[in-house]
């Protein structure tokens, strides 16, 4: 490619030879080889500009950085944009070129997972080549990866989108984040349909307010998706309002799923203890659903993404009839096991309030004993967080232990303190194996047990060091203590 392939991103004309010859891009000084662009962005913890010279000393074909830029002195060409993120997603999506044909993308404060793994799932039950992107990974056909973030930079996330097309993934499903969002990772992503789950409290140290952090979510709908596309949005969220009213504004096609919604209407639901029986009315036609999946949240999730599917050209008859074959995205509402008394135990990736809240509610009513929590909050994360998880586990479960997650560079006593602040009688077991282990063993008939927090995380990161640690693996060993 050349440098002039990116006209209408980059302003290629005068200062920089347009027939330059680009091998890649890059927003990392550290991964620029010769003939890559680099971007400088302005970061969290530091300014991509001030490794302009170390990206020029590796062979930079160019340097793309925010106008007024303090960059000077170097004989690589410096291209100005307005907004340098926005300009590394649309090079990315135009440097790789292809991408499922057929694209959706999600947000909401949870259930993003769930909803990208569902929406794989139908298609792939429609016989579509299918693929979903996501706090869990990458999930397509001959493929199962590990990912670190939810929504990739658009480097990784381009070259991705064009491996998948190449592979011949015609649908994707993936998750906007609202970090994701606010920082332009999906900008260049040629979407088809978007996704509303719910809003809560998350990432407060990232978002100055909650407003704040729903016009990032916003950007979906009144910035990425083309006018008229659909947008499916839970509609019993007390965030649906604003949110159906700023994608009707940008002119897309609402549709609203869930007891208040109008496109799928959520009539009737049954709970069982590992599934539910749900009624829904779909053009004034009742269909029977029976979701095997554990929580009155799946229902929501479920929901979406039959909307997602269907509005991207499933038949309705295909999409409800894969809700009734859906499997869980590891680690949510996951039953690892059930002690030889018959009490489940069950590891979910509630890490923030409303999750934690849910998740709590869900399983009380199959619950004829106690309800026993495991879980702790993150370090170097939203601290405001601690004392209202504290405050939901004490007041819906019976017993609460408070644990560690992921302490990173904090105080792990300090964060439990937090907690504990807000949970009188809660028991403090520092030891994550050991809490669970404990916790595993105070079962009797009728309890439930819910590991709380990592989800399908396999490390328990300290400081920086992230060692081996498996929720599920804990579990499994308990449980196996138990009955030898
Ligand atoms: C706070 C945050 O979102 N940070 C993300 C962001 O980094 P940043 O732009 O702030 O980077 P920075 O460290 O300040 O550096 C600024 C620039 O200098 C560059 N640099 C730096 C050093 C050097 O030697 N040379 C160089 O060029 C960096 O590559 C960067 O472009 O952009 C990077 C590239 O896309 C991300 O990897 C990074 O994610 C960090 C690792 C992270 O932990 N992000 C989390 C909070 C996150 O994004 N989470 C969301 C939501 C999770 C969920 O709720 O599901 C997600 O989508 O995963
Ligand atoms: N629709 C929902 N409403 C409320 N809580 C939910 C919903 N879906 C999932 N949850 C809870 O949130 C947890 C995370 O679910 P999921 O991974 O699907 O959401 P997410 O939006 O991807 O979260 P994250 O941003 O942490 O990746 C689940 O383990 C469950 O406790
Ligand atoms: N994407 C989230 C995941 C948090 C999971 C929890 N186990 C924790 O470490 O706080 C984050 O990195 O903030
Ligand atoms: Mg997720």
């Amino acid at each position: 490619m050349h440098l002039k392939d990116l006209a209408g991103i980059l302003p290629v004309e005068g200062t920089v030879p347009p027939d330059l010859e680009v091998t890649g891009i890059s927003s990392d000084s550290r991964q620029v080889r010769p003939g890559v662009v680099f971007f400088a962005l302005a970061g969290s913890k530091a300014d991509g500009s001030t490794y302009a010279a170390d990206a020029a000393g590796r062979g930079a074909a160019a340097i793309v950085a925010a106008r007024g830029n303090a960059i000077s002195g170097l004989s690589t060409p410096v291209v100005a944009v307005d907004d340098p993120r926005l300009a590394l997603a649309l090079s990315a999506a135009r440097f790789f070129g292809k991408q499922p044909e057929t694209m959706v993308a999600v947000t909401g404060t949870s259930g993003k997972t769930s909803v990208a793994a569902f929406t794989r799932q139908i298609w792939e039950q429609a016989g579509f080549a299918a693929a979903s992107i996501g706090t869990t990974g990458v999930v397509a056909p001959g493929r199962n990866e590990y990912g670190s973030l939810t929504t990739p930079d658009p480097v990784a996330l381009h070259k991705l989108l064009k491996e998948l097309a190449d592979a011949g993934v015609t649908h994707a499903s993936m998750e906007a984040s609202s970090h994701g969002l606010d920082q332009r990772r999906l900008d260049g992503v040629k979407l088809a349909a978007g996704g509303f789950t719910n809003l809560g409290r998350d990432h407060m140290d990232y978002h100055p307010t909650v407003e704040d952090y729903h016009r990032a979510k916003l950007r979906l709908f009144d910035t990425l998706l083309p006018k008229g596309a659909p947008a499916i949005i839970f509609a019993d969220d007390p965030w649906s309002e604003p949110t159906i009213k700023a994608a009707r504004a940008a002119g897309l096609k609402v549709l609203t799923v869930g007891r208040h919604g109008d496109f799928l209407t959520l009539k009737r639901v049954e709970h069982e203890r590992h599934r539910q029986r749900a009624e829904v009315e779909v053009d004034g036609v009742l269909h029977e659903i029976d979701l095997p999946l554990a929580g009155d949240f799946q229902i929501a999730n479920a929901l979406v993404s039959a909307g997602l599917a269907i509005s991207t050209g499933t038949s309705v008859g295909k999409a409800l009839a894969a809700l009734e074959k859906l499997k869980g995205a590891p680690g949510r509402l996951d039953l690892v096991g059930t002690t030889s008394a018959g009490a489940p135990v069950y590891v979910d990736y509630a890490h923030k309030p409303d999750a934690l809240e849910n998740v709590l509610t869900s399983v009380r009513p199959f619950t004829t004993g106690r309800v026993v929590v495991v879980f702790g909050c993150g370090g170097d994360r939203d601290r405001g967080k601690r004392p209202i998880m504290g405050e939901i586990a004490t007041r819906l479960a019976d017993v609460v232990i408070v644990t560690d997650d992921n302490p990173r560079t904090e105080v792990p006593e300090t964060i439990r303190a937090a907690i504990l602040a807000a949970a009188p009688g809660a028991i403090e077991i520092g030891d994550r194996r050991k809490a669970i282990h404990d916790a595993v063993a105070m079962l009797h008939a009728g309890d439930t047990l819910i590991v709380a927090g990592k989800g399908h995380e396999e490390g328990q990161t300290v400081g920086t060091e992230t060692f081996h640690f498996s929720d599920h693996e804990e579990v499994r060993e308990a449980l196996q203590e138990r009955a030898a």
